[in-house]
């Protein structure tokens, strides 16, 4: 039994760009679709009823963070990780492949899984495609992520011809030990940044089946212009009836230009991470709230926006509280660039819906350079 659908509803007739929406046990998400990322079970500052206000329709968990802490057996016991966090919307789970490589020191990788130790107490962990399917069926996600290699960048050729066998290898032994039916699984194409090895891994990664496709293996350091012709090149091997996920993008102009190519689902650390520095995105660019600049401004953070921040504060207000380092600043500027994220998105569908999306775009990119960097 199928619970896991996607709707293509509308394609953009100048780019790749569409509309549409997919739907699991704990409901629809339209796409395209921004995810907040809530790597250990929390989006960090803001509570599920802030987000839903915000308008979040899914969020993101860790695998390899909730292995190591609280466990995912602790999280079982709560009932999965919708009843540990009271957030009763889809959540998505990647398998911790990539968090192994980026995070913990790398013991060993052989063809069954890959060796390492924790980067919180050193602890030796294995993680084999069956352990993170059975990690990911106790954490309950509504989508889970395959285990699979996320080669470094730069990365010799070789290598990389290496490392999709064994990642297709891997995303077949997920597929085989998937459990929960009302679970989706995504597949995750890498190949680097050479689109040979993407055509294949693409190919590999189709041919075995799977509710989505992520493509895996950028944002991890490369210059954006290879990122989009990866992207580009790579969303034509992948069915045009399933979610596309690009994992870990991105900026406001990284979401553009890959709804452009193709590209559905994106998460990105960005606008939760960079309201804790006081970094915050507006209509007309980046705004640093911490200089002297806005120590005398009545204004809002931005005017186009309607978050509760921007309705309530205003800028001199939040640089007062965020260089007295208190912790509401965090708060607000957290739910400000989330809102700025899930606006755009929801504005990218509505400009598709309309027919309009290049305009849009154009518009938009525009917009985002007149307030410098
Ligand atoms: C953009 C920004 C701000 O996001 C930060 C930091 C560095 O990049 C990020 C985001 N990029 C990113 N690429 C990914 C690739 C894969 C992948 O190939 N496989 C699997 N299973 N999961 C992935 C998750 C990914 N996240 O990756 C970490 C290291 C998680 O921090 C994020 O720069
Ligand atoms: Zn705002």
């Amino acid at each position: 039994m199928v619970v896991f659908k996607f709707v293509l509803e509308k394609k953009d007739s100048e780019s790749k760009a569409r509309i549409g929406y997919f739907e699991t046990i704990h409901g629809r998400v339209e796409t395209p679709i921004f995810m907040p990322v809530g790597t250990v079970g929390s989006v960090k500052t803001v509570t599920p009823h802030e987000l839903k206000e915000i308008g979040a329709q899914i969020i993101l968990g860790n695998t390899y963070h909730l292995h190591l802490r609280p466990g995912d057996d602790i999280v079982n016991h709560f009932g999965g990780l919708h009843k540990f966090i009271n957030w009763d919307k889809p959540i998505l789970t990647d398998s911790g492949g990539f968090q192994v490589f980026s995070l913990s020191e790398l013991k060993d990788l052989t063809e069954d899984g890959v060796t390492f130790r924790s980067h919180l107490d050193g602890r030796k962990i294995f993680l084999s495609p069956e352990k993170s399917i059975e990690i990911q069926s106790n954490l309950g996600s509504d989508i889970m992520m395959v285990l699979d290699e996320c080669v470094p960048y730069p990365c010799e050729k070789s290598y990389v011809e290496r490392s999709i066998e064994l990642t297709a290898m891997w995303a077949k032994r997920c597929k085989e030990a998937k459990r929960n039916f009302w679970q989706a699984l995504f597949g995750i194409v890498q190949g680097g940044v050479y689109k040979d090895l993407r055509k294949i891994s693409a190919e590999q990664i189709v041919e075995i089946g799977f509710d989505g496709y992520a493509l895996g293996g950028l944002s991890v350091g490369e210059e954006n212009n290879i990122m989009y012709e990866i992207t580009e090149f790579t969303t034509d091997y992948l069915p045009e009836d399933r979610p596309r996920y690009l994992m870990g993008v991105g900026t406001p102009e990284d979401i553009l230009e890959c709804v452009e190519r193709g590209v559905d689902m994106f998460d990105c650390v960005m606008p939760t991470r960079n309201a804790r520095n006081g970094l915050l995105f507006t209509s007309y660019g980046k705004l640093h709230i911490k200089r002297q600049d806005w120590k005398m401004s009545d204004d809002p953070i931005d005017p186009h926006c309607d978050c509760y921040t921007c309705k309530n504060f205003s800028r001199g207000y939040l640089r007062h509280l965020y260089k007295a380092g208190e912790i509401l600043a965090l708060r607000l500027n957290t739910i400000h660039n989330l809102h700025f994220y899930i606006s755009l998105v929801k504005e990218i569908r509505n400009a598709i819906k309309n027919g309009c999306f290049k305009k849009f775009k154009r518009e938009k990119l525009e917009m985002f350079k007149i307030g410098g960097d």
